[in-house]
């Protein structure tokens, strides 16, 4: 049963946006995330469900590396850290995902740490200004410049997107495009004290594990379309953090928590929400191959073939079908 898709023009198109960036968070190795996810044979895997496949190579984000070298002192806003070279690689990728939307291709983004979905997200809400955002994590990932603890800035992406907190001087390119009624969570149980208060005094959808555990992921994923998309008529973004997953999982990601989704929890999701037909955009964000270990191969290619194969689930793998059956 192939669900034609109201959004995307013909031939169905993914368009690759590779991200191998990490200045989002302290731990190397994020970065080369996107470069294992196609060297797995991502594009392959795609193709094989019946897209077509753009894929000109990884951004280079020039000078990131030195950048990064430089920016304990010079990059700095507070205990923010990297503002300045976040927000221009988030403002390249906006522009690549929108492009791709708007010419009726499904920007599929691989990071890199999820401070990247400030540009993923930017760059699907411009291309589709109605459309909803389901946003898998173990993390709330919604901290401002003011409650963020660690100054990392994938713990961020979400306040910025909403527009909520001070705004940094290096981001007057973004406009706040999401508003808190057009997003809902699936996943979290690792969430920060002050953006428990964020969630409440914004009125935000979440479906924590504790709602998992207790409705089953079906019923989830229903309520959580309830919310965005009760006519399922709207656009949806999924960006998807790996650690939403359960470690035992996918092990290799920069800040696990137990308790996560099970294997078919995580693909349940990323396939009911193939099902709707509305899918117009996708991050599969943190995978990262030099941990837990740099040498633990097992974790990395059983985290890396779970990426592939949540990107599969959500384009359209159908277990029973004849064709894409991978
Ligand atoms: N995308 C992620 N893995 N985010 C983890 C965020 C952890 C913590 N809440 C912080 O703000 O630093
Ligand atoms: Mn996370
Ligand atoms: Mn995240």
């Amino acid at each position: 049963m192939e669900t034609k898709s109201r959004f995307l023009s013909e031939p169905k198109t993914v368009g690759i946006v590779g991200c191998p960036f990490r200045g989002g968070q302290l731990r190397a190795g994020v970065d080369q995330g996107p470069i294992y996810l196609v060297q797995a044979g991502l594009a392959e895997q795609i193709e094989d469900l019946g897209w077509k496949v753009k894929f000109d190579g990884h951004h280079l984000f020039e000078g990131v590396e030195r950048e990064l070298a430089l920016s304990r002192d010079e990059d700095v806003h507070g205990i923010v850290k990297n503002p300045k070279l976040v927000s221009r690689v988030c403002q390249a990728v906006s522009k690549s995902v929108e492009e791709h939307a708007k010419k009726g291709e499904l920007p599929l983004t691989l990071g890199g740490d999820h401070s990247l979905a400030v540009g993923t997200v930017s760059g699907i809400f411009s291309a589709y200004p109605d459309a909803c955002l389901i946003w898998c994590d173990a993390h709330a990932d919604i901290n401002t410049v003011e409650s963020t603890e660690s100054g990392n800035m994938h713990g961020m992406p979400v306040s910025f997107l909403l527009g909520i907190g001070s705004k940094l001087p290096m981001f007057d390119w973004l406009r706040p495009v999401l508003k808190p009624e057009r997003m809902v969570y699936i996943g979290l149980r690792d969430v920060d004290k002050a953006e428990k208060t964020i969630l409440k005094d914004h009125g935000i959808k979440a479906f924590s594990m504790h709602e998992v555990d207790k409705y089953g992921i079906g019923k989830v994923v229903e309520m959580a379309l309830d919310h965005v998309n009760p006519q399922r008529n709207l656009p949806i973004h999924l960006s998807f953090d790996v650690d939403a997953l359960d470690p035992s999982v996918a092990p290799s990601t920069g800040t696990p928590v137990r308790g996560g989704l099970t294997f078919r929890e995580g693909h349940y999701i990323c396939e009911a929400i193939c099902e709707t037909g509305l899918l117009v955009g996708l991050d599969i964000m943190e995978v990262n191959p030099s941990l837990p270990n740099i040498h633990d191969k097992m974790s990395v290619e059983q985290t890396v073939a779970i990426g592939c194969s949540l990107t599969r689930a959500s384009l359209g793998r159908n277990t029973l079908s004849c064709s894409g059956s991978r």
